[in-house]
């Protein structure tokens, strides 16, 4: 099986063209494949197919195995992939997800494809749809105690699930150990993405994340948009903000008057491989 090594900002997954490969337990296949040990090494899976709404579908899948609606950093190379591979040669493309379809714009120079902007579509901070278990609506600044510390946390679903926390120092901090800690904390019966900021300007925020199903990780799209809308809901930042994480830097922007978050990065191939 024919596969393609790629990376948004460090955040790297293995890359399958299902318009000429099919496999039957993804689930499985991911958790085999992630491994940096024993198998390929990446956070996940992402599967590269054709839709009936979209130009092409993406399906994601955690390094644990686990299926994600929305992955930002994949999407990005998701428009990478088809257009240096030849699949199309639109610069102006739309993606199937399971939380929607997402237009993409791609930027190419020298016939590749360097960055890409996603419109990732409406972010929802209603504590149900996210899911966050809570007796109030929104869940801003909201107290949780972890590992015997009161954290405030905003809750954002970017089709996915978000807890965004603020503390002094982000490079520092021990995302190891209070990550999986929130993650598994009852009141996300979903699990959480752990989005752990400091804000430097209005325009300005640094980021590291624990991601659900796969740990910390280099860099997360859809963190880094809910890191923005959080920003924003808190009147931190103003609606344009340069997220910078462990990977590299994107740039996100929510506008409110029409109410979607744009973000833009690189997308870039590793290798390909046989497996
Ligand atoms: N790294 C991704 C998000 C991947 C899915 C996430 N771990 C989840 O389970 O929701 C991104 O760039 O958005």
């Amino acid at each position: 099986m024919e596969f393609t090594k790629m990376h948004g900002l460090g955040n790297d997954y293995v890359y399958v063209n299902c318009f000429r490969e099919t496999i039957d337990f993804p689930s499985e296949f991911a958790k085999r494949i992630s491994d940096r040990h024993f198998g390929i090494g990446s956070d996940g899976l992402v599967l590269i197919g054709p839709s009936s709404a979209a130009d092409f579908k993406m399906e994601m899948y955690n390094a644990d195995g686990s299926a994600a609606k929305m992955c930002g950093n994949g999407i990005r190379c998701v428009g990478k992939y088809v257009y240096d591979y030849g699949l199309t040669d639109k610069t102006e493309i739309t993606v199937e997800t399971e939380s929607g379809i997402k237009p993409l714009c791609l930027y190419v120079r020298n016939q590749k494809v360097e960055a890409v902007c996603v419109d990732m579509g409406a972010p929802r901070y209603n504590a149900h749809s996210i899911p966050i278990l809570s007796e109030k609506d929104m869940i801003i600044q909201e107290p949780i105690e972890i590992s015997g510390k009161v954290y405030r946390m905003t809750g954002i679903s970017m089709g996915n699930p978000h807890a965004v926390v603020y503390v002094e120092d982000v490079w520092d901090y021990p995302v190891k150990a209070i990550g999986p800690v929130f993650e598994m904390h009852p009141r996300f019966p979903e699990r959480i993405n752990v989005e752990f900021c400091k804000v430097i300007d209005r325009s300005h925020i640094e980021m590291r994340v624990w991601e659900r199903g796969t740990g910390e990780t280099c860099a997360c799209g859809t963190g880094a948009c809910a890191a923005a809308v959080s920003s924003v809901l808190n009147d931190l930042t103003d609606e344009e903000v340069t997220v910078t994480l462990l990977g590299g830097e994107l740039n996100v922007r929510w506008d409110r008057a029409v109410n979607r978050v744009y973000m833009t990065g690189p997308a870039a191939r590793v290798f390909d491989g046989v497996l």
